[in-house]
């Protein structure tokens, strides 16, 4: 049996508060075995039907990555050209990735395929296996702030592509690339809220209640 007590519970708010998509990374490496220790993490986190559908890619490989990057940059150039006018301006000068400083590179799947769990809690909602994924991703990005490390999560690229680049079972279904390292700066404020882009709104916007 473990109790939480009031102080645990202060850190813990504070560390929803200061977790940051992280764009731009310190040259550090990151310690060996950070990123297997934050896979570890993400496997404790809630699945539909236990099921676990999670599969991690870390991209070390200099081809690879540089191929993911390409992609970024393809991707993103296309998503400034559906902009138009002081909107396009803007978003010319956000930073939407630190794949290029991020020591580590991670790449995350759904497992369409997988018998684990017996398809229990899938037969009416199959998005659940990617909903249980996305739930691994995010217990990933809080221990990895609780670690001092930042995550960025990178989905301005083109799925397919990345896909073959990195050359996984078809079954896979991409959910998310990850930047991994040192944050340049820490930040209780969206970067995306300091650039002026879109600003955090509070619960009372988003609740109904019936
Ligand atoms: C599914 C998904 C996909 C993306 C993101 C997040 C999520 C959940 N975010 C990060 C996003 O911009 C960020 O979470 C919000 O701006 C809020 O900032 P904080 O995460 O609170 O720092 C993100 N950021 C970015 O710079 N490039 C990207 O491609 C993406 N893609």
């Amino acid at each position: 049996m473990v109790e939480f007590d009031d102080t645990f519970r202060q850190h813990l708010r504070e560390l929803f508060v200061w977790r940051r998509d992280v764009r731009r990374f310190r040259a550090d490496p990151l310690p060996a075995g950070a990123i297997d220790r934050l896979i570890e993490t993400a496997c404790l986190s809630p699945s539909v039907g236990l099921s676990q559908p999670w599969r991690f890619v870390v991209v070390d490989d200099a081809a690879r990555r540089r191929a993911v990057i390409d992609d970024f940059r393809a991707c993103n150039a296309d998503a400034l050209n559906a902009y138009a006018g002081e909107r396009a301006a803007r978003y010319a000068t956000l930073k939407l990735s630190g794949l290029e400083q991020a020591p580590g590179h991670l790449a995350v799947f759904a497992d369409k395929a997988s018998d684990i769990g017996h398809g229990l809690g899938r037969t009416t909602m199959p998005e659940t296996t990617e909903y249980s994924v996305v739930a691994a991703i995010t217990a990933m990005w809080l221990a990895a702030r609780a670690d001092g490390i930042g995550i960025g999560w990178v989905s301005i690229l083109n799925p397919e592509r990345v896909h073959t680049t990195l050359d996984v079972p078809e079954t896979w279904k991409f959910i998310a690339y990850l930047c991994i390292g040192y944050p340049e700066v820490e930040c209780d404020q969206p970067e995306l809220e300091q650039a002026k882009w879109e600003h955090r709104r509070g619960a009372g916007e988003f609740t109904l209640r019936r």
